[in-house]
């Protein structure tokens, strides 16, 4: 997952591959609680291992469920199965509304006195329907701060009061569906010895989470009925039953986002787009209806049991004016789409996203407007015209070739003149599905990078959503953003890097290390470092066995992260970095790291020979005496002795020699910014770096945070 402030996407074009996505939210808090209210043990396979599972898993233990997650996505609940649920307690349930509502009317049914309590915007998000419903019955819930919101408690310390069942529990379903779900879920508790009815007021919206929760309240032994999805009758003898174990599907929602990648980007060469596995057309959630939109678009899905393919139809998509009801969460996935469609695109009625993680309306269109979209939102429908919508020429149809290595800046086909796009920094206003789609504008035909602020917000569903949509997604090589930071010994450069690549999500090169293996590997060999073992030393160079990991450095099956750090490894990395053929052989390795997001590299000829084109080069130096002393430091602090006057004459003897060699010898590139930062500390270093970086940007610097 990326922690960073922000990650800047580069401009991306094509797709191909295979993803495999994470479990279903709905489904998994669902499962987990319905679970912990039956009798016996569930193994639940492929849970969501997210925020809002997290928050519903803590909470069950705290409650007196056993829980075993010892089995990485496999994970068994011992349910409660009749027995009083430990309290009192205060449970926390983040912003995880799958949670809040249905535990708030399960432990009202079940006895004791619980709190109740969320993250902010959990506090802004409406529960009172669900409250209202559950005083009708005759339980006392009160509100901890405003009437209608969370916090609240459960006062039943008394036990369950005695409940009014004999005429039907009215809720409303217009505002949010998860107030009938929770009730569906909690009422077979009372329903052993009679029918429990349940009547919708007003339209209910999300019809297709209903249908999750019947055929999972089914799996559990309790078959609803229900009357044109407004009145829902639990039958009398419910008992909750385990079924032994469960499989969550792959999230529907979280597809959205790779189907619309397949209908946005070419496919790469000789490639049929993009599959995406877990989830297949006869999926039980509602948002696999997406598809049919996105096929409205112009996509081309194909699918079978569980996975789906998609390829890019028309181009550019096709407007749509919709009726999202039946998707309120993939209908933010359409969108974006509608950036990159032929006119203009109206989603409607989509009310409830109002209510959500946060105000998605208002959210969705201030950010495409920050695209260059034009916007126009009403109270339930959100209206987009893409950028420069009016100057739209239809590109190619599909399977466009993949990006070459040396190809100019282009976007994922032509789709307008790309004059009318923005360079935005999207805001995510804490919303994994605001983070998530925005990605997509990543595809745009003006070839602008984008950057999305605070990317962990995709922990709450997909925590390694960012990483699923790299492994599938090609642009060109000189898209990708590489920093380089060379310098003379004990610079600082390696700190440097790795920490400015830590703070921008990019991986890091550390081609020092590449040479000081090459040594080790060479000396290990039996092979002088010299002229006379040149060839046999590159053609082992070309072949390194070596894998980074965790940290650590292997070789081979051999960890040698420790050996690779000696003073004398730095010296005879010197030697081996003097010989031509070693240095050539190294190259094409070196290059292998430049992958999205982008690059930190360090060494001494990154800026000059490796990454010539890299947009910031940087040369940090530093007094000699400085870097002596700060050598001196690292080693006493690793308990090696050694003398600062020795430590300088070893550092300045590798430097002459690193300088003076006949192929890229240490020096600052034309173009690099020279850093000394003697004076500095190690953060001064790291902002002034990232400072440079930021001004090379056509975004505004974010808030920090
Ligand atoms: N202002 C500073 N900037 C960077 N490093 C600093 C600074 N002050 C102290 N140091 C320390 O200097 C030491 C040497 O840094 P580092 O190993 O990153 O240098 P390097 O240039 O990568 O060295 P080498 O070329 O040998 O790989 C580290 O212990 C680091 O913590
Ligand atoms: N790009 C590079 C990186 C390193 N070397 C050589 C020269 C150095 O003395 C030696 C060890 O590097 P360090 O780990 O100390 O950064 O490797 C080079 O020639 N080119």
């Amino acid at each position: 997952m990326y922690s960073t402030a922000f990650l800047d996407l580069p401009p991306m074009q094509a797709v191909s591959g295979e993803v495999h996505l994470p479990g279903s939210k709905s489904i998994s808090n669902r499962v987990l609680l319905l679970a912990a209210l039956s009798r016996g043990t569930t193994t639940v396979h492929d849970l969501l291992a997210s925020d809002d599972t997290r928050v519903m898993l803590d909470a069950l233990r705290q409650i007196g469920c056993v829980v075993d997650e010892t089995g990485g996505s496999t994970v068994c609940i011992t349910g409660l199965g009749g027995r009083a649920p430990l309290s009192p307690a205060k449970l926390f349930m983040g912003n995880a509304g799958t949670a809040m509502r249905p535990l708030t009317a399960a432990l009202a049914l079940l006895g004791g006195e619980f709190e109740l309590s969320g993250v902010p915007r959990m506090h802004e998000r409406p529960i009172g329907d669900l409250v209202d419903a559950l005083r009708q019955l005759g339980c006392q819930i009160d509100y901890l701060g405003n009437d209608g919101y969370p916090p609240l408690r459960i006062a039943h310390a008394q036990g369950v009061p005695a409940l009014a069942l004999s005429a039907p529990i009215r809720v409303r379903g217009d505002v949010s569906s998860q107030f009938l779900t929770a009730l569906l879920m909690a009422l077979p508790l009372a329903a052993a010895t009679q029918a429990v009815v349940i009547e919708v007021v007003g339209e209910l919206i999300s019809k297709p989470y209903i249908a999750i929760t019947l055929q999972l309240l089914a799996r559990f032994g309790i078959v609803v009925e229900h009357q044109n999805w407004q009145r829902f009758t639990i039958p009398a003898g419910s008992k909750y039953q385990s079924p032994g174990s469960i499989h969550v599907e792959a999230d529907a929602s979280s597809a959205s986002y790779f189907i619309a990648l397949g209908a946005i980007a070419s496919s790469a060469t000789g490639e049929k787009g993009i599959k995406i596995q877990g989830i297949g057309l006869d999926s039980i959630q509602g948002d696999i209806r997406f598809v049919e939109a996105a096929r409205a678009m112009g996509a081309v899905v194909t699918g079978g049991a569980n996975w789906l393919q998609i390829e890019r139809g028309a181009w550019p998509l096709q407007a749509i004016d919709l009726d999202c009801n039946h998707i309120p969460d993939a209908a933010m996935t359409l969108a974006v789409m509608a950036l990159y469609a032929n006119g203009t695109t109206t989603l409607r009625n989509i009310a409830s996203w109002r209510v959500k993680e946060t105000d998605r309306i208002a959210a969705m269109a201030t950010e495409l407007r920050k695209l260059g979209a034009t916007v126009e939102e009403g109270a339930d429908f959100i209206r987009i015209t893409p950028p420069a919508a009016s100057t739209s020429t239809a590109g190619p149809p599909q399977g466009a070739s993949a990006p070459s290595e040396d190809s100019e800046p282009r976007a994922a086909g032509s789709v307008g003149a790309p004059s009318g796009w923005k360079p935005a920094s999207i805001h995510t206003y804490d919303d994994h599905r605001v983070a998530m789609c925005f990605s997509l504008a990543a595809f745009n035909p003006a070839g602008l990078p984008v950057r999305i602020e605070d990317p962990k917000c995709v922990a709450k569903t997909f925590p390694d959503y960012f990483e699923a949509l790299f492994s599938v997604t090609q642009t060109a090589t000189d898209h990708i953003p590489v920093i380089c930071i060379d310098g003379p010994t004990a610079s600082g450069k390696g700190t440097v890097a790795a920490a400015v690549a830590q703070r921008l999500g990019y991986r890091f090169l550390d081609s020092g290390a590449m040479y000081r293996i090459t040594a080790l590997a060479a000396l290990r060999a039996g092979l002088a470092i010299d002229e006379g073992h040149e060839a046999r030393i590159a053609a082992m160079a070309q072949n390194l066995p070596v894998r980074f990991e965790g940290g650590k450095v292997l070789l081979g099956g051999d960890d040698v992260t420790d050996a690779i750090r000696t003073e004398e490894a730095g010296m005879n990395a010197s030697r081996v970095s003097a010989l031509p053929s070693v240095r050539t052989a190294l190259v094409q390795l070196q290059h292998s790291f430049r992958r999205l997001p982008g690059l930190v590299a360090d060494g001494r000829d990154m800026g000059t020979v490796i990454f010539p084109d890299a947009p910031l080069k940087v040369y940090l130096t530093a007094s000699a005496a400085c870097r002596a002393e700060r050598r001196h430091k690292q080693l006493i602090s690793k308990g090696f002795s050694a003398s600062i006057e020795d430590l300088r004459a070893d550092l300045e003897a590798r430097d002459a020699r690193d300088s003076t060699r006949s192929v890229a010898p240490l020096k600052p590139a034309q173009d690099a910014l020279v850093l000394d930062n003697s004076t500095l500390t190690i953060d001064e270093a790291v902002n002034q770096v990232l400072a440079w970086w930021q001004e090379r940007q056509p975004f505004a610097v974010s808030a920090p945070g």
